[in-house]
């Protein structure tokens, strides 16, 4: 008997290193100009056959609960975008998502098993498709599935999902604290409207993060670090302040909250920085876990075994 065909894909959650955010356009999105890094807190995607019409998805992992298993679950939407944009009337496909990034915290969980699962259902139903058509049917998923395909650091305007790859030298060590709060993404962008009702375009990312970058320099990176939707996230969940000047006081050379948050990502100067910073985090009651991650890393790729 043949074995059954098992696709896996690794795909990593991401910070924004700058996230600067424009007044809200008429479609309800925001213009963003983004440098968003993919760092090492990875879910897994495996794709399995399935018969003809049929599609699922099973969860795992600590936070499963939290996820929705019907047609609203990003990966599936994913597989059917896919299915739709290759023409193929109804593939099957059995999805099962490995869970470790965090749920609603900012870091792109959801839209990282979306890309996970354009490239395992690509590669289940043998679909050959260039790098920037299955970009085009991730954007159509949401607005950070393009760069949880691409990985590594990158700029991001328009909706956050126009890429351009980005030069980036050194390794950097975040330590990464998740508060047991809840924070909805629509939400934090509506606050910020309130916070900004005169917002115009998106602000430029700080030519010294690119320049940081660009060298390698981490002191000059974490000097320039910058989220506009910051205020808004911690003023609709104030515990983030403590948690944010938590960090700092522990060591690190700078702390923000990643994305939408609540995820708030501390950069260190090196791993044995970030080691001490991630057990006084651990030892502290700020948060229910705290993972030490480096970066940048590639975006979602099949496992070859
Ligand atoms: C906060 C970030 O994670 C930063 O990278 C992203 O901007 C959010 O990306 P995402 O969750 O993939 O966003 P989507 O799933 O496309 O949109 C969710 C909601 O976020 C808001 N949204 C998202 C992106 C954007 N540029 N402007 C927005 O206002 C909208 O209310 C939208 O309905
Ligand atoms: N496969 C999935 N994994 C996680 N969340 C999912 C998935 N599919 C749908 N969702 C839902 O999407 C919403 C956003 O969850 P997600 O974990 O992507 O948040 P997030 O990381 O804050 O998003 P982002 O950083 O992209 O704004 C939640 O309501 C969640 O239940």
């Amino acid at each position: 008997m043949e074995k059954a065909e098992r696709i896996r894909v690794r795909v990593p959650g991401k910070v924004n290193l700058a996230l600067r955010v424009g007044g809200r356009r008429a479609d309800g999105y925001h213009p963003l100009d983004t440098v968003f890094q993919a760092v090492s807190l990875f879910d897994e995607v495996e794709a399995l056959p399935a018969p003809r019409g049929v599609r699922t998805v099973r969860v795992l992992g600590d936070q499963a609960s939290l996820v929705p298993t019907d047609e609203s679950n990003l990966a599936l939407k994913a597989a059917q975008a896919l299915a739709s944009y290759a023409g193929m009337r109804q593939p099957g496909v059995e999805l099962v998502i490995r869970k470790t990034i965090p749920v609603t915290g900012g870091m792109a969980g959801g839209s990282a098993d979306a890309a996970a699962a354009l490239i395992a259902c690509a590669a289940l139903w043998r679909i050959d498709v260039a790098p920037d058509e299955l970009a085009v049917v991730a954007a159509g998923l949401g607005a950070d599935v393009p760069f949880c395909l691409m990985g590594s650091t990158a700029l991001g305007r328009g909706r956050g999902d126009e890429l351009v790859p980005m030069l980036s030298r050194g390794s950097y060590h975040w330590v990464l604290a998740l508060p047991d709060v809840e924070l909805s993404t629509p939400e934090v962008f509506a606050r910020f409207d309130e916070l900004n009702p005169d917002a115009g375009p998106a602000p430029e990312t700080p030519p010294g993060l690119l320049a940081g970058l660009a060298s390698g320099d981490i002191a000059q990176v974490a000097d320039n670090l910058v989220n506009d939707l910051q205020p808004a996230a911690v003023s609709l969940r104030p515990h983030l302040a403590d948690v944010l000047a938590a960090g700092v006081d522990a060591g690190a050379l700078t702390g923000i909250v990643s994305g939408s948050g609540p995820t708030c990502a501390f950069l260190s100067e090196n791993e044995d920085a970030a080691v001490r910073l991630s057990n006084a985090l651990a030892g502290s009651d700020l948060a229910r876990a705290v993972r030490r991650v480096c970066a940048p890393v590639p975006g979602a790729r099949l496992l070859s075994c």
